[in-house]
């Protein structure tokens, strides 16, 4: 897919801007705070209906404004498709070719993008919370009914927990919990069962890029680590029959502390390089070339899953890496994927790979060809 034009009003430092991007590849060149990253986060935002680096939609309004603005043309295989999504106080409202979407996770889809930022080493090596949001964020791209259910999933684990919290002992504190955790187990499966097979697909394609940006000499492989012991690879019924077990089992110790202990929301995927757990033994090069690869099996992925290659987003990476991987990179989103790369120098870039972009500077929340 290519994304023509996009245009922004108090997004950010973005007062108004119109952009067409009509280019396959699109370099923003500038100094550091004047509205980069922004731009790229803009055009994340307008396929997710999130940003990628804060979960408060309100910083995304411009200081002065009550409300951002981000409109953009795709194109896709069936034709042209026209998205708004406004951020307001009122929460925010997405269109599609002007049709306003009852729910944000109808317009999400639409718009497929991969980012690649610096921040993103910390898929690697960061929280269990950093990977899942990652998982979401990616699972929820190509399957817009997984955000539905992962919904449904929180509204019933604040409901629980809320209950474990006030519950008084006795027979009909249970009758209520087996509830509770018949709808917990209910959704919680779904998820598991669609992490478990992205995780899948996911490890297929990183190992063999991994392997070539490596020459070879390095394995990676993905695993996925729910947060109790599951064998994942078993049906729905299987699994919710374990999930009802083990929430039995922890029942007395979650009243206690009154909080839900098991399930999707304390989920973890791990990465190994030659057997060896990258977050513990990987070095950050090691550590850096398996974000690196997550990020190109994405694009894989995605164009697997939907039959359309994504948007490429690299917010100031590519002089992070070293020659072989920046032309790894270069090489695959060149043949047939749209990119938009920021960066504060050219000097950083291998502009020899790059012959056919399109530069633009950056400066103070305006844009120049
Ligand atoms: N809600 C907002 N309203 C107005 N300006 C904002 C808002 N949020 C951030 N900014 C401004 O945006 C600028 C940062 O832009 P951005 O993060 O895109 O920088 P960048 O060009 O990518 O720089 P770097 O190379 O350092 O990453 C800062 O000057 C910041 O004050």
């Amino acid at each position: 897919m290519f994304l023509n034009h996009i245009e922004l009003r108090n997004y950010r430092n973005y007062e108004r801007i119109e952009l067409s991007t009509d280019s396959q590849v699109n370099l923003f060149v500038g100094p550091n705070a004047q509205g980069k990253t922004n731009l790229l986060e803009a055009i994340f935002t307008l396929a997710l209906t999130k940003s990628h680096r804060t979960g408060k939609d309100k910083e995304l309004i411009g200081w002065n404004a009550d409300a951002a603005h981000i409109q953009g043309e795709v194109e896709k295989k069936y034709g042209k498709v026209k998205l708004d999504l406004v951020f307001s106080g009122q929460g925010k409202k997405a269109k599609i070719n002007g049709l306003e979407q009852r729910k944000l996770s109808d317009f999400v889809g639409t718009l497929n993008v991969v980012m690649f930022a610096p921040e993103d080493l910390e898929i690697v090596k960061g929280t269990p919370g950093i990977r899942r949001r990652f998982l979401d964020m990616e699972i929820g791209q190509v399957q817009p009914g997984y955000l539905h259910t992962l919904q449904q999933y929180g509204k019933v684990l604040v409901q629980r927990n809320n209950y474990l919290k006030t519950a008084s002992p006795g027979a009909a504190q249970q009758t209520m919990l087996d509830v509770w955790n018949a709808q917990l187990a209910e959704y919680g499966v779904k998820i598991i069962k669609k992490r478990q097979s992205f995780i899948h697909k996911l490890e297929r394609w990183a190992e063999n890029i991994h392997s070539g940006i490596t020459a070879g000499g390095e394995q990676l492989n993905i695993a996925y680590r729910p947060s109790f012991e599951l064998d994942v690879s078993q049906e729905e019924s299987v699994l919710f029959e374990q999930f009802m077990i083990k929430l039995s089992q922890v029942r007395d110790q979650e009243l206690r502390r009154g909080v839900t202990l098991v399930g999707p929301h304390r989920d973890d995927m791990a990465f190994y390089i030659n057997g060896k757990e990258a977050h513990i033994y990987g070095s950050q090069g090691q550590q850096r070339t398996t974000a690196l690869s997550l990020k190109l099996a994405e694009i894989e992925l995605i164009h697997e899953e939907i039959g359309e290659y994504p948007l490429l987003l690299l917010d100031d990476v590519l002089s992070e890496l070293d020659q072989n991987r920046q032309t790894q990179l270069i090489e695959t989103f060149q043949r047939k994927v749209q990119t938009f790369i920021t960066t504060t120098g050219l000097e950083s870039v291998n502009l020899g790979k790059l012959q056919d972009a399109r530069v633009y500077q950056v400066r103070g929340g305006q844009v120049m060809r």
